[in-house]
């Protein structure tokens, strides 16, 4: 037996079932996550990125296959996964620190010392002095900042993405990306983002 890996997939396959047709989405998909890395799975459109990441998360089962993240099969939604998905979901009619502070309170952890912890994140990455605005004032970019602070504030270990800049114009993606990868990196975070643009991948 070699060393568990953080994350491993072991031969995932899924087929949906309507009707009147099957597709199979994924077909004995194994593949190992170190802790610390950063993976990027590329694919057109339909080819199965999205239902990997929701049975990473724990959102879906698989047809067959397992996952296993720090040695634990994963059986249903975990608090150690957080998903950021393909626009930034914030509310509009929350402000910004009450947008970043929304999953503390469904876990019902909105403590003094997360309060803080939230407010040094946004100071971080500069966002501290919009965290009364709405996301209408704030720009794509930075509202894909507030919904990657959103995520890690429950404090995940690992975070997937599923095309996380695909709202954004051609070169704020760029530049938002590479911000993003940034935080992660420095946040110290194991990612999986999936994406079916090759320059984003790149730049991650
Ligand atoms: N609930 C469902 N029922 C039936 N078929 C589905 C369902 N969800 C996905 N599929 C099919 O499974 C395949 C993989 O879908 P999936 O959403 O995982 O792909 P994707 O690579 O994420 O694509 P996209 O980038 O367009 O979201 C596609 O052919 C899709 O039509």
């Amino acid at each position: 037996m070699g060393d568990t890996k953080f994350v491993e997939i072991r031969g995932v396959s899924k087929t949906y079932h309507t009707l009147d047709e099957e597709t199979k989405a994924l077909d004995k998909l194994s593949f190992d996550v170190d802790r610390g890395e950063i993976v990027i799975i590329v694919g057109p459109s339909g080819c199965g990125k999205s239902t990997i990441l929701s049975i990473i998360a724990g959102l879906m089962k698989p047809s067959s296959g397992e996952v296993f993240i720090n040695g634990n099969q994963i059986k249903s939604t975990n608090k150690s996964v957080g998903y950021m998905f393909q626009s930034d979901h914030l509310f509009r009619w929350r402000t910004i620190m009450e947008n970043v502070l929304i999953g503390l309170e469904i876990q019902n952890k909105v403590t003094a010392q997360n309060i803080n912890r939230v407010e040094k994140l946004l100071d971080t990455y500069g966002l501290a002095e919009f965290k009364n605005h709405y996301p209408n004032q704030l720009s794509g970019g930075m509202r894909q900042r507030v919904a990657l602070i959103r995520t890690l504030a429950i404090e995940p270990e690992l975070l997937l993405l599923d095309e996380p800049f695909s709202a954004l114009d051609y070169q704020s993606r760029l530049a938002v990306s590479d911000d993003i990868a940034g935080i992660i990196k420095k946040e110290k975070k194991t990612a999986i983002m999936v994406t079916h643009d090759i320059a984003e991948a790149i730049s991650m």
